[in-house]
């Protein structure tokens, strides 16, 4: 790891009521890298992402993101508003949520609003047509055709998102996330439901978007051969704490990680993880 974290977990816990989903978690994410958070299912991780991003405020711990320019911003402070506007945190879901009576183009024309609603000077620009306003919709349009192209989506631009394929609709959430242009893209299983081409697709969308934009990437995923293909670091975890960490390779060959991830069944657990070689 080069030690210049984008994101701090320090002592993360997340209580409701009698469970604790998560606890007494640290980890950091590298900057321009992509960090996976795996582990089998109920360890804790989208409530870490919740956290992350403002849909939960923590029960204890601290969350720190640094911009580029050194600007520190503790996440459990903000409203999940203000995670994405001033830390620049993106994200998707486990289910699909664009808005699917809406073309693709609009989907990621929706995602710049804020940028919008600026130039537009709370409509009032806009209603008169003033030619700064002009410019900021022209730049979004180029923005979003930019990512349609990314995904191999530019010529069904004008087609309803409800009516893509699967595997499309998780690459244009993907590309909507990036139109809000963020410091740290969160992802929460961008896999689930993708055959092995589409995976592939996906994963090559993924180490471009880290080359090409230079982002960081949090990355929640079941799909070994996703996870141990893109990933620089994996943090692992079982019942709401973290019981490794480390490359993809040292992930794989941990036989505590092997024994968690499938629970008792060794045997299953090598064949899963041996998958992703
Ligand atoms: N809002 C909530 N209220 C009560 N319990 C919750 C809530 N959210 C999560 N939990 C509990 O916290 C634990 C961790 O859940 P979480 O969804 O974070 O796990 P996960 O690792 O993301 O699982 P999966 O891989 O199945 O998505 C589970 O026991 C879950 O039932």
């Amino acid at each position: 790891m080069s030690g210049d974290p984008i994101l701090c977990v320090d002592r993360l816990s997340m209580r409701f009521g009698g469970i604790v989903a998560v606890n007494d978690l640290s980890f950091d994410a590298e900057r321009r890298e992509i960090t996976a958070l795996i582990g089998p299912n109920g360890a804790g991780k989208t409530t870490v992402f919740n956290c992350i991003t403002g849909f939960y405020k923590p029960t204890s711990g601290a969350i720190g993101l640094t911009h580029d320019d050194g600007r520190a911003i503790r996440l459990e402070r903000l409203n999940d508003f203000r995670i994405a506007k001033l830390a620049k945190v993106a994200r998707t879901f486990q289910n699909i949520r664009l808005f699917p009576g809406m073309t693709a183009l609009e989907n990621l024309l929706v995602a710049q609003h804020n940028a919008l609603m600026r130039a537009s000077g709370l409509t009032f620009l806009g209603l008169i047509g003033a030619p700064s306003w002009h410019h900021a919709e022209q730049a979004a349009i180029d923005l979003a055709r930019t990512w349609l192209e990314r995904i191999g989506l530019l010529d069904r631009a004008d087609d309803a998102a409800g009516n893509l394929p699967y595997g499309d609709q998780r690459r244009l959430e993907i590309a909507r996330a990036m139109c809000t242009q963020p410091a740290l893209l969160c992802l929460d299983e961008p896999a689930a439901g993708l055959n092995a081409r589409e995976s592939a697709a996906l994963s090559e969308l993924l180490l471009s978007i880290r080359a090409d934009q230079g982002t960081s990437i949090l990355l929640i995923e079941h799909d070994m051969s996703v996870v141990m293909e893109i990933s620089d670091h994996v943090v692992v975890m079982d019942h709401g704490v973290k019981i490794a960490e480390g490359t993809p390779r040292q992930i794989r060959d941990d036989p505590k990680v092997i024994a968690a991830y499938l629970g008792a069944d060794e045997e299953e657990a090598i064949a899963v993880m041996e998958s992703g070689t």
